[in-house]
């Protein structure tokens, strides 16, 4: 009893000095200069170090000497946010900026551990409150500490923090919303807005063996980082996406986009006044994104002058004209050497993934400086609905596998043609009281008219072709008759 007392009393003797200490520290910090506070921190760490085995690394989360949010510490949070928030007695949740899930991180002063390679290593939380002078006001920075034996040194630095800031930064890209950049309007920056089409490889009406291998294409091009760097090739694909209107190739771009996760640029090649501004605006690119440029056939020509159209071509009075009229007009001078320098120069240098994709209703009339091989790597037709395309669209828009009704299609299908956008339309319900039959019925007339419509054509090009014949025979005559004469 006498010695429990006496235990007792010690204890309390020993809180009672805890107590004035922290007091006596308080009264240290309060009324001693901050240098002079500093230079003795600095002198107890040295002491405790010289007897302490572990090393402690600080990740904060501005730079230092700017004030800038550092990169690494985002990561951190991300990688411990995902594997080991969860054993972090208290939490903080909040949402992405702009999304409504919510993201647990470990809340301030917080210690897990985590594992590799059967060594442990300890990640604190915490929160630094600094004045840098009397007259500013305080600043709160927060930090993630990791802690490890010593001996752990080389493993730890080299390669699981490599490993932690690689991990996070791929969490962080999965979590970000992705962006869609344009440079419409004149403007000499990017400007963006959410990027969120929903189209899929499994939306896209197109031969099964076809998307497979698109896809397959740029799941590759995607992991081989490693491989580019071996052949010594920057890491780029360049995309050639061509065929009638209506056939499905911005939507092709964004279901890349959404296959692969990346951003997207669409560069407005119209509203770039040069190949400086073109150089700039794709030197601005980030990494993991599609850069697009929609209808490059009307956008420049290899003179800086814009190219005339076909007359068969001029009949079609579209957005690409208007655009063409557009760059007459704001005075663009992009030249398609200025655009395949950057493609081949500059731009290989710019680190990450890209994908360039170019877009035309006419391949026949690009130029084959653009076209040949090693600069647009894939060549891909989309082309009029076949019926393994319908069958993907009567899947998607009327949940249909099969219909006595899919028979007439098929055999209509393969006597016209269609464009998926056409077919898309008709399949899409006007009313809701509109039942799946309905809509084929729609489509079956569609296919009809544009079967008569064809017949039609071939009618008058035989006419046209007869009358010329025609005429050609009776100019020989005459030429003939006037020989003999
Ligand atoms: N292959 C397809 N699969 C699914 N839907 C398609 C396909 N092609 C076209 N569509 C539908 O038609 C619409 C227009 O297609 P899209 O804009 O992709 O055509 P495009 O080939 O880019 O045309 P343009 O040459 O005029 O730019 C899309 O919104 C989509 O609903
Ligand atoms: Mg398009």
């Amino acid at each position: 009893m006498i010695r429990a007392m006496g235990l007792l009393q010690s204890w309390g003797g020993f809180g009672t000095s805890i107590a004035s200490f922290i007091f006596l520290w308080d009264m240290i910090r309060r009324y001693c200069p901050p240098e002079l506070i500093r230079a003795f921190d600095k002198w107890a760490r040295r002491i405790r170090s010289f007897f302490y085995p572990y090393i402690q690394i600080s990740i904060s989360e501005f730079m230092s000497n700017n004030l800038k949010p550092h990169d690494a510490y985002a990561a951190v949070e991300a990688y411990l946010s995902v594997h080991l928030a969860k054993d972090a007695k208290r939490l903080r949740a909040e949402t992405v900026t702009g999304g409504s899930k919510l993201v647990l991180s470990m809340d301030e002063h917080e210690r897990v551990t985590d594992e590799f390679c059967g060594v442990k290593v300890q990640w604190i939380s915490g929160k630094l409150v600094q004045r840098e002078s009397k007259y500013l006001p305080e600043l709160e920075r927060k930090y993630y500490k990791l802690m490890f034996h010593k001996k752990y040194r080389d493993m730890v630095t080299d390669i699981y923090l490599e490993q932690v800031i690689k991990a996070g930064k791929e969490i962080q890209m999965r979590n970000r919303k992705r962006k869609l950049y344009t440079n419409g309007h004149s403007k000499t920056t990017w400007s963006h807005i959410v990027f969120e089409h929903p189209a899929t490889f499994g939306s896209l009406a197109m031969e099964v063996e076809k998307k497979q291998e698109i896809v397959d294409d740029l799941l590759m091009f995607r992991e081989s980082k490693d491989f580019y760097a071996r052949i010594g090739k920057a890491w780029k694909r360049g995309y050639l996406l061509y065929g009638p209107p209506g056939t499905g190739k911005s939507t092709m771009i964004a279901a890349m986009a959404n296959l692969l996760d990346y951003d997207v640029y669409d560069l407005e090649l119209t509203s770039v006044r040069d190949n400086t501004e073109l150089r700039r605006l794709l030197a601005e690119t980030t990494s993991k994104s599609i850069i697009v440029i929609e209808d490059i056939d009307c956008s420049l020509d290899l003179t800086g002058q814009r190219k005339k159209k076909p007359p068969e071509e001029k009949i079609e009075k579209t957005k690409k004209e208007v655009s063409r009229k557009d760059t007459e007009e704001s005075g663009s001078r992009v030249t398609l050497s200025g655009l395949l320098n950057f493609i081949d120069g500059l731009w290989s240098a710019c680190s990450g993934e890209r994908i360039i994709v170019f877009t035309t209703n006419y391949v026949d009339k690009l130029d084959p400086a653009l076209t040949r091989r090693g600069r647009m790597d894939k060549h891909i037709e989309l082309s009029y609905c076949s019926f393994d395309g319908f069958k993907v669209l009567a899947k998607n828009y009327l949940r249909l596998d099969t219909h006595p009704i899919f028979e007439s299609i098929e055999i209509l299908m393969r006597e016209t043609k269609i464009i998926p956008a056409d077919v898309a339309e008709n399949l899409m319900p006007s009313s809701l009281k509109e039942d799946a039959e309905k809509c084929l019925l729609k489509l079956v007339e569609a296919l009809k008219q544009a079967k008569q419509l064809m017949i039609k054509k071939e009618e008058e090009s035989a006419l046209s072709e007869a009358k010329m014949k025609q005429a050609a025979d009776v100019l020989q005559d005459k030429e003939d008759s006037i020989d003999k004469m």
